[in-house]
């Protein structure tokens, strides 16, 4: 049987570091909004059943008319306010999750709105890891050299780039799992958390996955960035 797959799509952030008069998941990519094409990923994938949409408040009502209804995209059953932080905004979402009946069989896809070329190979691949051990993440080998520098910017350490690996989004996680996972680390001191496996390792001491994603799956994040996904998309 199927498990159910439920996305989380995260776009109410500000995009302080792309700057401009409008946030980056709604900048236009080719023709159609950031956020189009990454809701189209989550439509077209036979991994995923319903998405639920996290905005700003201020931005529900025109981006459920201007793209949700306007694409046709029928997956996404809610669209929930976000929060202060990414993990706010994960929050609010996992807390619909958690009302829902059949959430035991569920599996939650945690991606950034920001992240508008992720690929239905990468959803499929993450869909079976999850299947096997539970918590998974997408993610590709660094191909530069990482330093640690201290506050004088001075190199301090450099890591074995062998064990490095850029980490992307869908990050997946059978549904209890990061419910809970969430629910203690809200509970304690965590504005040092960027990502949702950080949850899961920090709190629950279960092991995530490492999934292949893509060079491509890049996240929208200063203005370079959408000229580099323009080319991609072309
Ligand atoms: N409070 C927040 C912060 C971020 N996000 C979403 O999480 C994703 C990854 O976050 P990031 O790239 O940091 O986006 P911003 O917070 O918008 O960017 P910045 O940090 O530059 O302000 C984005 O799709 C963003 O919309 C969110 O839903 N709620
Ligand atoms: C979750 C993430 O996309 C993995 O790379 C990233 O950590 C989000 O961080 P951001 O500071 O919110 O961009």
């Amino acid at each position: 049987m199927k498990a159910k797959g439920i996305a989380v799509v995260l776009a109410a952030g500000q995009g302080k570091r792309m700057g401009g008069t409008i946030q980056k998941q709604y900048m236009d990519l080719c023709g159609k909004p950031v956020l189009y094409y990454t809701l189209k990923a989550f439509e077209e994938s036979e991994v995923i059943d319903q998405v639920i949409l996290v905005l700003g408040k201020e931005e529900k009502d025109q981006v459920r008319e201007s793209i949700v209804d306007f694409y046709g995209f029928q997956k996404v059953t809610q669209i929930t306010e976000g929060g202060k932080e990414r993990y706010d905004s994960v929050w609010n979402a996992l807390q619909i999750v958690d009302k829902m009946e059949d959430k035991e069989e569920s599996y939650v896809f945690i991606h950034d709105g920001a992240r508008p070329l992720v690929d239905d190979s990468i959803l499929k691949r993450t869909y079976e890891e999850v299947r096997r051990s539970g918590a998974c993440v997408a993610g590709m080998p660094v191909k530069d050299t990482i330093k640690i520098v201290n506050e004088n910017l001075e190199t301090e350490e450099t890591p074995d780039r062998k064990k490095m690996w850029m980490i992307q989004t869908p990050q997946v996680f059978k549904a209890p799992l990061i419910i809970e996972a969430y629910r203690r680390m809200m509970a304690v001191p965590h504005s040092h958390v960027t990502d949702d496996a950080m949850a899961v390792e920090m709190v629950m001491k279960h092991p995530v996955k490492m999934v292949e994603g893509s060079y491509k799956n890049i996240k929208i994040t200063t203005p370079e960035d959408l000229k580099i996904a323009k080319v991609f998309l072309k």
